[in-house]
Order: C-alpha cells, then sequence, then structure tokens
C-alpha cells in the first residue's frame, strides 16, 4: 500500500485495531464506479457489491456518500442485493444520495428526500439561454430533482467549456439561492446547506462510531475529508484514501493513502477486510 502520509501506516494499524466499532463511507462515482462518458451509463465495479457485503459484515457500518440521486445510486450499484445479502446479518447499508441531502437504507428501502430548493425551477428554465449565451450548447444537462449537473465532458475542450460556463452558472445559481459544486468536467447547482461532510457527522455520530474511514476522488469528497479530519481531532481513528486519476488531484495532499481508481479502491477494501479479520483471530 502506497501510504501518502507519514502517519498513515499507523492510522490503518489502529482503524483495523477498532474496526468493529468504526463506520466506511465511500464516494460512488470514480470511486466505487469507473468514470464513463455518460452519466446513465455508469457501472458499479464488478465486484464492489461483494466486496461491500464483506466490509459491512466486518465493521459497524457502510455507507455510500454520494453526488447521485440516492434512488439512481441504488440501481446503478445493485445496492437491493447487497441489502439482501446483508439483510440475514443484520447488517445496514446506507446511502447518503444528492450530497447529503437524501437518505435510502437497505433496511426499510425508502428514500428520504427534501423537497426540490425554491428557485431550481426558475435555474433550470434559463439553462437554454445560459448554455446558448456560454458557447456551451452541447453540454450534457443531468436534472437530478433537487439540482442540476451542466456535464462538459463528451464537448471537443471540456476545460475551456466549464472555463466558459463558471461565472454565468454561477451568477445564475447566485441570483436563485443555490450553490455552484464543481466536479470531473461537470457544474453542478443545488441547494445550499449541506454537503457530505454533514453526511460523515451524521454516520459517525448515528453509528456511536470509534473509526472513521473515507475514500473519495472529487472536489466534492472535500467536505468530507475535513469532517473526517474534525473526527480525528475529536479521537477517532480515522483513514482518508483517495482513488486517483489524471483529472483530479485536490484529495492526495490530503489523504493518508493514493490507490488507482476503482480497481485500487476495491483492492484495498480487500485488504482492510481481511486484515480486520486476521486481527480478530490473532
Ligand atoms: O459523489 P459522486 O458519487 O462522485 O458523484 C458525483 C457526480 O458523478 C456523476 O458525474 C461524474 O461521473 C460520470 C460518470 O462516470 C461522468 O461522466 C462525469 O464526467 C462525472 O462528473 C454524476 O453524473 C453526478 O450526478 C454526480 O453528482
Amino acid at each position: 500500500m502506497e501510504f501518502v502520509s507519514p502517519e498513515g501506516p499507523q492510522r490503518y494499524a489502529a482503524l483495523v485495531r477498532v474496526a468493529a466499532r468504526s463506520v466506511v463511507g465511500l464516494d460512488m462515482d470514480g470511486t466505487l464506479s469507473p468514470i464513463v462518458d455518460d452519466p446513465a451509463e455508469a457501472r458499479i465495479h464488478a465486484e464492489a457489491p461483494d466486496v461491500l457485503a464483506d466490509l459491512a459484515r466486518t465493521v459497524a457500518a457502510v455507507a455510500v456518500i454520494t453526488g447521485r440521486p440516492a434512488r439512481q445510486a441504488v440501481a446503478l450499484g445493485r445496492f437491493d442485493a447487497v441489502g439482501d445479502a446483508l439483510a440475514a446479518d443484520r447488517r445496514t447499508l446506507t446511502i447518503f444520495g444528492q450530497y447529503g441531502a437524501e437518505r435510502w437504507s437497505s433496511t426499510d428501502r425508502r428514500v428520504r428526500t427534501p423537497r426540490p430548493p425554491h428557485g431550481l425551477a426558475a435555474f433550470l428554465a434559463q439553462i437554454p439561454a445560459l448554455l446558448r449565451e456560454s458557447d456551451a450548447t452541447d453540454a450534457f444537462v443531468e436534472e437530478k430533482g433537487l439540482g442540476v449537473a451542466l456535464h462538459t465532458r463528451r464537448m471537443p475542450d471540456s476545460a475551456a467549456a466549464i472555463a466558459r460556463l463558471a461565472g454565468p452558472v454561477t451568477a445564475l445559481a447566485e441570483r436563485h439561492q443555490l450553490t455552484v459544486e464543481p466536479g470531473r468536467n461537470v457544474l453542478e447547482v443545488r441547494a445550499p446547506g449541506v454537503d457530505k461532510g454533514d453526511a460523515v457527522r451524521a454516520f459517525a455520530r448515528e453509528s456511536a462510531a470509534e473509526g472513521f474511514l473515507f475514500a473519495g476522488d472529487d472536489l466534492g469528497d472535500l467536505a468530507a475529508y475535513a469532517a473526517v479530519a474534525e473526527l480525528r481531532e475529536a479521537g477517532l481513528a480515522t483513514l482518508l484514501v483517495c482513488s486517483t486519476s489524471t483529472e483530479q488531484s485536490a484529495l492526495r495532499e490530503l489523504s493518508d493513502l493514493c490507490v488507482p481508481g476503482p480497481d485500487g479502491v476495491i483492492a484495498f477494501l480487500r485488504r482492510l477486510v481481511a486484515d480486520v479479520r486476521a486481527a480478530q483471530l490473532a
């Protein structure tokens, strides 16, 4: 394992020691799901459902903390099947969707979701004009119920399109009391006041966690990283794992461990499960 913080090896060992009373939060796109051009074509890593089930039997609780709508994440991740596999062991998989605004659990299988933010409908109505004025009519618009993502990945010069869109999107979002969440070849617009950090704090509190591992890949995961750092200050065993890509490096310097994309995340989680089980037998 390539630890990138000096404390990484000790933090990993401490987390293994308290794993049975620790929780794991995992980002989805770019961490559990390989990045693809069309968001609707994303699929979870083929081994992820089995690994998540094994992990959930090993630690206190597992959550996927994603920008995706919770219902969509459940479908793309085949999380119903993971929940079925966990039911006999009385374990639960939790999904925090839309950056923590939504919640689903494999126990009750219902999505708890707030009302769409005031201002979203007006923002949506102005998107065609905004894209025309920003020379970005080929951007892919993903409506998410509580927000909207403007994707540039399939445009000829994605970075230039993001640069043209960033100012106008931010100005229009602010006019409608919405916030902008930048990501990999995407600008998302959603309600302010909740982020992945809130999901981390809620999950740790409700689980009375003694340890917290989080893995992510993108800017939206920075809030989760900050919340895990707070938990570390409060005395929890923590580990921050970056799923690396050539597209985004913001998490690297904040991480304890870097692994190569979803393949690396899955291999790491398998290793964690094996190390925890070995420690419990010792
Ligand atoms: O928090 P995450 O689980 O990482 O979700 C963030 C957003 O991911 C999706 O977009 C990203 O993945 C797409 C599929 O691989 C890719 O085409 C796109 O360029 C990426 O930005 C998703 O479409 C969004 O709804 C999520 O909020």
